[in-house]
């Protein structure tokens, strides 16, 4: 049995009475890392085929999300999928660990409840409270962007809820307008909390293994949503949030996030230098707040200076504001998907997940593919930006002087049997190679030409493409699903 397995069937054993949130500090104040207690969401002996399974949510770097209606009580929920092979092969063990017992913990309003979890012989389940009205991001999209009312209602929703997470000596560490779910009602959730970072002092209590894996997860968060301290390496802190609180009203007042760019690494540039530009559309009050939200000094963003929350609270963007009934408020009119036909929402639109396979890894293990087929889908992965992996010193020694790198990331060169990590590194010169990110030798040298004839790049899924040469097509996954950005990379240069 795998690790896993006996870490979610055993050391995370059910006590009664036994609740982590009422014994959770220790004399000296640090994190108390408790051998077993008391889940409030238990571990039940469901199956998958306990649940009717409706649309796909949504697909995460490790899991898939799918609407689940409970056969028996008929109770619905989103449930998070995990594929217990692809998890402990990618690493990803403590985020999973903390991500369940942390959102356990949490009871608030605007974070994602967790009912149960459950699992079988190859993936473990979270059974989350259904945020039917999807992400802020596509309401953002849909809408091309929303009137400052709106984003004010919103933004008091996620400030009133990062209060309570700060509170509870919780760093979120990826705020951004993905992780930001509706209620069918249109009211905010805060999801994904596999970056959370407690802190020292956080009455959270964290299992043991949980948050170890410290170094695994101390580079973690969204590209255009990174402040610039974390990209100079220091320590986490509650002003990391704001920063991305501060991108993200941005982006819901402008349709953009303030930091963009073709590539992670010259959006970093931008971050570092705090290239900011604001619409003139803007109001002054929205202006100053993001102002304040972007500043470089994170102990100086509202909210995480001397004047606590109290300081953002009481910004003049917020006025008018009733902070103690924001739940009693009218949210703004959701927008629906464009084509979508209402009706029962338990057959509404979106590929349906296929109950017949569930269970089967090769279902859950997250390939980018699965579970994404439409081209609208997939083309929506090319304004979202993965995971940070790549912004790394060592890459440099593989650059001429003043050459700069556009697009960079550790990808599997996929050969008939075999595949093999590189770094695919495109830069402005223009050259194309990928790099053996051990021995740090170049592996290959696609040779770069303007003709589409001679170089070409053809997206498979939303992770697998192909670099085609007249002498060799070269197949590659990029984990992240970031096959558009490669092809629109190349060949934008090509059109320069
Ligand atoms: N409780 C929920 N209700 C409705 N949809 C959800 C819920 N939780 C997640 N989703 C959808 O499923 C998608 C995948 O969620 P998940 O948390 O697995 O990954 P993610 O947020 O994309 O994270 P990652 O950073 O791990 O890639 C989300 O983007 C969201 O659209």
């Amino acid at each position: 049995m795998l690790e896993m397995e006996r870490e979610f069937d055993s050391k995370f054993r059910i006590q009664s009475g036994d609740h982590p949130s009422s014994s959770s500090n220790n004399n000296n104040g640090s994190v108390q890392r408790s051998k077993s207690f008391a889940f409030r969401a238990p571990q039940e002996n469901f199956t998958i085929h306990d649940f009717e399974l409706g649309k796909i949510y949504g697909v995460g770097s490790y899991s898939k999300v799918v609407r689940a209606k409970k056969k028996d009580t008929g109770t619905v929920s989103a449930l998070k999928i995990m594929d217990k092979k692809f998890i402990t092969k990618e690493n990803k063990t403590a985020y999973v660990k903390l991500e369940r017992i942390v959102l356990d913990q949490l009871d608030h309003p605007g974070i994602v409840r967790l009912f149960f979890t459950f699992q079988d012989n190859y993936s473990l389940y979270m059974a989350l409270e259904s945020c039917e009205g999807g992400e802020l991001f596509d309401q953002i999209t849909r809408k091309g962007r929303l009137s400052e009312d709106e984003a004010c209602f919103y933004a008091a929703e996620v400030v009133d809820a990062l209060e309570y997470i700060h509170s509870m000596g919780l760093i979120h560490r990826d705020i951004k307008p993905e992780n930001l779910l509706l209620t069918a009602e249109g009211h905010i959730k805060i999801a994904d909390f596999g970056s959370v970072k407690p802190m020292q002092d956080s009455c959270i209590t964290v299992l043991p293994n949980a948050a170890s894996d410290d170094k695994a997860c101390t580079f973690v968060g969204t590209a255009a949503y990174v402040p610039p301290e974390v990209l100079n390496s220091s320590p986490a802190t509650f002003g990391n949030d704001l920063w991305a609180l501060g991108c993200t009203l941005y982006q819901m007042l402008s349709g953009t996030s303030p930091f963009k760019d073709a590539s992670e690494w010259l959006i970093f540039q931008r971050i570092i230098a705090r290239d900011i530009r604001f619409p003139d559309y803007f109001s002054g009050e929205a202006r100053d707040l993001i102002d304040h939200l972007l500043d470089i000094d994170p102990s100086r963003r509202p909210g995480a200076g001397r004047g606590g929350y109290a300081e953002l609270k009481n910004h003049p963007f917020f006025e008018g504001v009733d902070w103690k009934n924001l739940r009693g408020e009218t949210p703004p009119k959701l927008v629906s998907e464009p084509m979508v036909h209402s009706g029962d929402s338990d057959h509404d639109s979106g590929s349906p997940y296929n109950p017949a396979r569930a269970g089967d890894s090769s279902v859950t293990q997250n390939d980018g593919n699965a579970g994404v087929s439409s081209s609208a889908e997939a083309t929506a992965h090319i304004t979202r930006l993965a995971s940070i992996d790549s912004f790394d010193s060592k890459w440099q020694q593989f650059l001429d002087p003043g050459e700069s790198v556009l697009m960079i990331a550790m990808v599997k060169k996929l050969q008939k049997l075999t595949s093999k990590k590189v770094q695919l590194i495109l830069t402005n010169k223009p050259k194309l190679i990928y790099v053996d990110p051990s021995k740090l030798v170049v592996k290959g040298n696609i040779i770069w030409s303007d003709n589409s004839d001679d170089l070409s790049v053809q997206v498979t899924s939303p992770s697998h493409f192909k670099i085609c040469t007249p002498k060799k097509v070269r197949s590659f996954e990029d984990a992240k699903q970031r096959a558009w950005q490669w092809k629109k990379a190349i060949e934008s240069l090509q059109n320069q």
